[in-house]
């Protein structure tokens, strides 16, 4: 904890500009090394503060602009938007000192140790302290469900897990989840939920409070929901059954039924297009650009591009296409919880690397469907021996319980499925080359599969 803080903002007057001196070294070397940093393998070439507020003495909410060279693989320009809070001291308990970016040498904060203040106990219970109380700070705006009272003193703890995003547990009561990466607009993952939970649908934790700001313009910042205790993901359900030599067609049924009860609500929250995704019918350019972009920062996808493209030109044929609606748009066992014998849908933010707006479209719900089958190919090379039919057998589960509940069946659309899986496994391949280039076999097997024509396609280690 910070033994001396720095002189407030509002006394002294320190803008973004004033601050980029003392900041831009420090946060050069660190931000390329945060999992959630989008421009891995770009160095930074230019970084730009667009909103500083203060969140107390000593703490200072930022939102910084990262531009790095070259193009992003997802094709869109090399630059992004980073939410941090970073403390500021002389001296620091050594509880804080991993958190440490280093000594500011030169401006308003020189000589003074600059921290994330997310790691440090007493920032994380002022921010609650802020979302349990609406108002504003600086640039900030807190607001909340006004039907529900947060409790004070809730102990809080940072999820260590490897994320897009940092989340802050509080009490096991509440998760606050802060977006590291930040576009204007309101976020899917509180604009969706607050949606289902409006319509009844039980299985997505309700959004209790979330922080947002108006400068440089407007956007979400995070958002707190309930905790579900003791809760476990569907991706460490799944490895432990694979483990034990365990089925998992039961829990995979199951979670084709909540997938088809989120998408039926979300189809009665939002507007429905009879006409389909716009990467459906004549126009499959979307997954065809993707691919073309994917196999310049992978060249590993060269030699199955061709195979890969027929999966999108066999979709060009169809003239039935489904409807359009809102999806989850990231789906995976990792985003599915299961407490008290029910699954739970978390994370609507959708890919990260796509723009917001692209998010926010209504898309084919097989997108997410072919998400979640992916996984299942996923868990199933977790482990060796490879078991290929464990995860064709959660397939045709978790098919048959969305048929159940939605009233057709994912596997009376092949083409469809096909050419979402393909499109997944492409964005898998780029994921994993980015991120976790040691999981990259994994989707670079499921590549292999899909890129031959259905009749040659057997499953392949
Ligand atoms: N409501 C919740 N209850 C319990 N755990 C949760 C809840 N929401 C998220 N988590 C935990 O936090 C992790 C990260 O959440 P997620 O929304 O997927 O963040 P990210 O976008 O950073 O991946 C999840 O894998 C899960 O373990
Ligand atoms: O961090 P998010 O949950 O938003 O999702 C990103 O990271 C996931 C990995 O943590 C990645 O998922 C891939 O790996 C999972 C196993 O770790 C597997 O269950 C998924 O099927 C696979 O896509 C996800 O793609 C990425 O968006």
């Amino acid at each position: 904890m910070p033994k001396t803080q720095t002189a407030t903002l509002s006394q002294d007057g320190i803008g973004p500009a004033s601050l980029l001196p003392s900041l831009s070294g420090l946060l050069r070397e660190w931000l390329p090394r945060q999992r959630w940093f989008a421009g891995k393998g770009r160095p930074v070439t230019d970084l730009t503060l667009l909103s500083v507020s203060e969140l107390h003495p000593g703490c200072l909410h930022v939102l910084v602009r990262a531009d790095c060279t070259g193009r992003s693989p997802t094709g869109v320009p090399g630059y992004d938007c980073y939410q941090l809070l970073l403390g500021t001291g002389e001296f620091l308990s050594p509880r804080v000192s991993p958190a440490v970016l280093g000594r500011a040498s030169e401006g308003p904060l020189a000589g003074l140790l600059v921290y994330d203040a997310l790691q440090d106990p007493r920032s994380a219970s002022l921010l609650l302290e802020r979302l349990r109380t609406p108002g504003s700070a600086g640039a900030l705006r807190f607001e909340r469900d006004r039907r529900v009272t947060i409790p004070t003193g809730l102990a809080p703890r940072l999820l260590e897990a490897e994320q897009s995003n940092s989340s802050l547990v509080y009490g096991d009561a509440y998760i606050l989840k802060v977006f590291r990466r930040v576009r204007p607009g309101i976020n899917p993952d509180l604009e969706v939920p607050w949606a289902l939970v409006r319509q009844g649908c039980t299985c997505v934790p309700a959004p209790v409070a979330w922080f947002r700001t108006s400068s440089p313009w407007d956007a979400t910042l995070g958002v707190l929901q309930p905790f579900l205790h003791g809760a476990a993901d569907g991706w460490t359900q799944a490895l432990a059954a694979l483990a034990a030599g365990r089925e998992f067609t039961e829990e995979a049924y199951e979670l084709g039924r909540a997938t088809a009860e989120v998408h039926l609500a979300l189809a009665a929250a939002f507007p429905v297009d009879p006409q389909g995704p716009p990467d459906t019918g004549p126009l499959t350019a979307g997954m065809v650009e993707r691919l073309r972009d994917a196999t310049h920062s992978v060249p590993e996808l060269l030699p199955y591009a061709h195979g890969l493209r027929s999966a999108f030109t066999e979709l060009a044929a169809l003239d039935r296409p489904r409807p359009a609606q809102r999806i989850h748009g990231d789906l995976h066992l990792g985003q599915v919880l299961r407490a008290e014998r029910r699954w739970h849908v978390i994370d609507f933010e959708g890919e990260p690397a796509r723009p917001l707006p692209e998010r926010r479209r209504p898309q084919s719900p097989v997108r997410d469907v072919a998400g979640m089958l992916r996984s299942f190919d996923y868990a199933a090379h977790a482990r060796r021996p490879w078991q290929p039919e464990w995860a064709l057998r959660c397939r045709e589960a978790y098919c048959a319980g969305y048929a159940a509940e939605a009233g057709w069946d994912p596997r009376a659309e092949p083409a469809l499925l096909r050419a979402y899986e393909t499109d997944r496994a492409v964005y898998e391949v780029v994921y994993e080359a980015r991120h976790r280039p040691d999981w990259l076999p994994v989707p670079m097997a499921a590549i292999a599969r899909l890129a031959r024509r259905p009749r040659d396609r057997r499953p392949t280690p």
